[in-house]
């Protein structure tokens, strides 16, 4: 059994810590949390063993009635490896405590890259990661877009990416973001941050990222266009997509227009909260013109990282190799229980 311990329990981290629990080589060690709110009495409904991870506000954990297993510090010292899902740039603060208790972490994609020693995709690069200390599971944007580049790269080569990232202004339950009735170029500047983070992954590749924000919480949309090296039809292209394991091609009868759909489904489905691991791919939009590729996506920012930090979790201890993890973390999640009876799998 691989020791999990989950550092930072929101939005992330809480699903993390659920799928981890699903896994049949995985168990959770605790999470760990600032304060008694109500992702805390959800975690302790669960029955997660809570840690503190500030030490001066353990007496609001005692008023809220919140028994305490620990210190954040003992959640570290008893795990295998710690999912720190803290906070842009909190993962960083936090790297050195992981360092002191000689226990591998995984941090997210609002770290900078230089702070970890790489940063990962399991379709894409799962076997550069093992025996690293500290490893970064790549942003929501930047999952869904290598998820793409990495079977069109292996069947026709990339010329070159050119992404459009139409970003949610905040998740559902960030009342305080917005903006709330604007279309903000953001960053303004280019490239965005997610193109440095695809080379990442894929070194020498050829990648331009631009990024909006809009007033949508549900999920990220992207516009994209890949110039291969080769020509081949849409219907190739729409057969390879909808081969990959993490993509979903959505078939036109499903009528699913957008994001708001798209969760709907995923809730008649029975996800839990709704999620949706894989990249949403519209298929109608697949199109080829000459050897230029074109097509949109949809990305549930809440969740498509997360099988990703499960697998990065088997990937940097070297217990499973790329194919075993990746079939495990998604049958145990229910990732193969496809979205819509549009496809089967081998
Ligand atoms: N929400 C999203 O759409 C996505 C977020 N990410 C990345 O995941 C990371 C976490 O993001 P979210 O889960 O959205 O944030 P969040 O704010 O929902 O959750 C972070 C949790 O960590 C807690 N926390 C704060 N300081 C802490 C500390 N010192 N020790 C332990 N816990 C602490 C917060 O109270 C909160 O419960 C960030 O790096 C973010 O960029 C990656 C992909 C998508
Ligand atoms: O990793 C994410 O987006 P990103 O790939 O645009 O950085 C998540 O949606 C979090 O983004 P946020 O920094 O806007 O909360």
């Amino acid at each position: 059994m691989i020791h999990v311990g989950i550092n930072g329990y929101g939005t992330i981290g809480k699903r993390v810590a659920d799928a981890v629990r699903k896994q049949p080589d995985m168990e959770v060690v605790g999470v760990a949390k600032t304060r008694p709110n109500f992702e805390a009495s959800s975690a302790v409904e669960k029955g997660f063993d809570l840690y503190a991870a500030v030490e001066e506000r353990k007496p609001r954990f005692a008023e809220a009635g919140i028994d305490l297993a620990g210190d954040v510090e003992e959640l570290v010292e008893q795990s295998d490896i710690v999912v720190d899902a803290c906070p842009s740039g909190i993962g960083a603060d936090n790297a050195e405590m992981y360092e002191e208790y000689d226990t591998p972490a995984l941090l997210q994609g609002g770290e900078d890259a230089e702070v970890v020693d790489g940063s990962f995709n399991a379709r894409s690069n799962f076997d550069t990661v093992e025996g690293m200390d500290l490893v970064r599971v790549v942003s929501c944007n930047t999952t869904g877009l290598s998820r793409l580049v990495a079977p069109l790269q292996e069947e026709y080569g990339i010329e070159k990416v050119r992404a459009t990232l139409v970003r949610r202004g905040g998740d559902p339950a960030q009342s305080g973001r917005g903006p709330i009735n604007d279309i903000l170029p953001n960053p303004v500047e280019l490239p965005s941050h997610h193109g440095p983070d695809v080379n990442t992954i894929f070194p020498d590749l050829e990648i331009d990222t631009l990024g909006l924000k809009v007033p949508a919480t549900l999920m990220h949309t992207h516009s994209i266009n890949v110039t291969l090296q080769s020509n081949p039809d849409a219907e190739a292209v729409r057969e390879l997509l909808d081969d990959e394991r993490r993509t979903f091609v959505i078939p036109e009868w499903l009528g699913l227009d957008g994001a708001g759909a798209i969760k709907e489904l995923a809730q008649d489905a029975g996800r839990p909260r709704a999620d949706i691991w894989e990249n949403c791919i519209w298929g109608e939009s697949i199109t080829v013109e000459g050897d230029d590729l074109y097509l949109f996506q949809a990305i549930h920012q809440e969740s498509d990282v997360v099988p990703e930090n499960v697998d990065a979790i088997r990937a940097v201890l070297g217990t499973k190799s790329q194919s075993e993890s990746i079939a495990t973390t998604d049958e145990a999640m229910g990732l193969d229980d496809s979205l819509a009876p549009t496809r089967t799998r081998d």
